[in-house]
């Protein structure tokens, strides 16, 4: 679907994206994940066209691409109602009459502000503002939907609300770009991903492949006295929250162990468990960071 070959950005003398290469499968769900100002706004306006002075090139495979772009900012008219937004994006994408109409009435409901249409969108929530903003973006039915950061200040039915459109869009095979600084969020939407931090990727490919490659599990055992001495040798040992995080690469190893021990000396472990690698620990491990603000 798209090819990114080579991309420097400065701004001014600031460089914001150095040396950026990617390659976007059609119908994936990717991922762009990094603290701030790692530079994943700028790769998305690259992208949506809405950044031009760059270096470096973007390919598109795709004969009928329609690009839907939902920025980071939030990009509606307050003083007017939600209806009157989504007909002015649609008739800039060519809708009229009662094509127009019908697609209005589909993205209300399929943002789920079909009650609200007619309110203006200054009384909005900031969810609903979100929902719009995505409903304004995908009007003209893109096969590419680009997001940054659609998730920024919402609240928790918002937020459920707009991934469940997300999985509706990958269900009907669109590709999606999606930027965010929530590595849980990439976890759970993308099958791809690529960590920016610094305007750089640091690393890319397939979630449960960079999971496997490059996270360590652990075993979370809390209770009193059931660590036993020689666990220092299945790996290294942490305090947590009343407990003990044990970072191994064989987990099953320490659990027994503590299993072992804890029926040898009759205790029982309150929690005894295994924790299993999340994409925080994969970019804490490859940038060796911690998130910068
Ligand atoms: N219009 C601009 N003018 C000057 N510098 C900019 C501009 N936009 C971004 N930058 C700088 O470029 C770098 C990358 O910013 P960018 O917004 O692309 O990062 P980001 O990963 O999207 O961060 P955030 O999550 O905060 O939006 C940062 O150092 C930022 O300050």
């Amino acid at each position: 679907m798209l090819t990114i070959n080579n991309i420097d950005k400065y701004y001014a003398d600031d460089q914001a994206l150095s040396n950026v290469s990617l390659n976007i499968p059609a119908g994936t769900c990717y991922g762009l994940v990094g603290p701030n100002g790692a530079g994943k706004s700028t790769l998305i306006k690259i992208i949506a066209s809405v950044i031009k002075d760059f270096d470096g090139e973007v390919h598109f495979s795709h004969n009928k691409l329609r690009i839907g772009y939902v920025p980071q900012e939030i990009a509606l008219e307050e003083t007017v109602s939600a209806r009157d937004n989504l007909n002015f994006f649609g008739k800039l994408y060519g809708l009229l009459g009662t094509a127009l109409k019908r697609r209005t009435d589909e993205v209300l409901s399929e943002v789920g502000l079909t009650e609200r249409g007619k309110d203006k969108v200054q009384t909005f929530s900031g969810g609903m503002k979100r929902r719009l903003n995505i409903g304004c973006a995908i009007m003209h039915k893109p096969n590419l939907i680009i997001m940054d950061e659609p998730t920024v200040g919402i609240d928790p039915q918002s937020r459920r609300y707009i991934f469940q459109m997300i999985e509706q869009f990958k269900q009907g095979g669109r590709t999606i770009i999606y930027a965010s600084h929530y590595m849980e969020e990439i976890e759970q939407l993308c099958n791809e991903a690529a960590f920016m931090d610094q305007g750089k990727i640091v690393k890319n490919g397939s979630i449960d492949r960079l999971l496997q490659k490059h996270a360590v599990p652990s075993v979370y055992v809390k209770g009193e006295n059931c660590l036993p001495e020689g666990i220092g040798q299945c790996g290294s040992v942490m305090n947590m929250s009343g407990g003990h995080l044990i970072t191994t690469n064989d987990p099953l190893e320490a659990m027994e162990n503590i299993l072992t021990f804890c029926r040898k000396s009759n205790l029982e472990p309150d929690r005894l468990e295994l924790v299993k690698p999340r994409l925080e620990d994969v970019f804490f491990s490859l940038t060796g960071s911690q998130l910068r603000d």
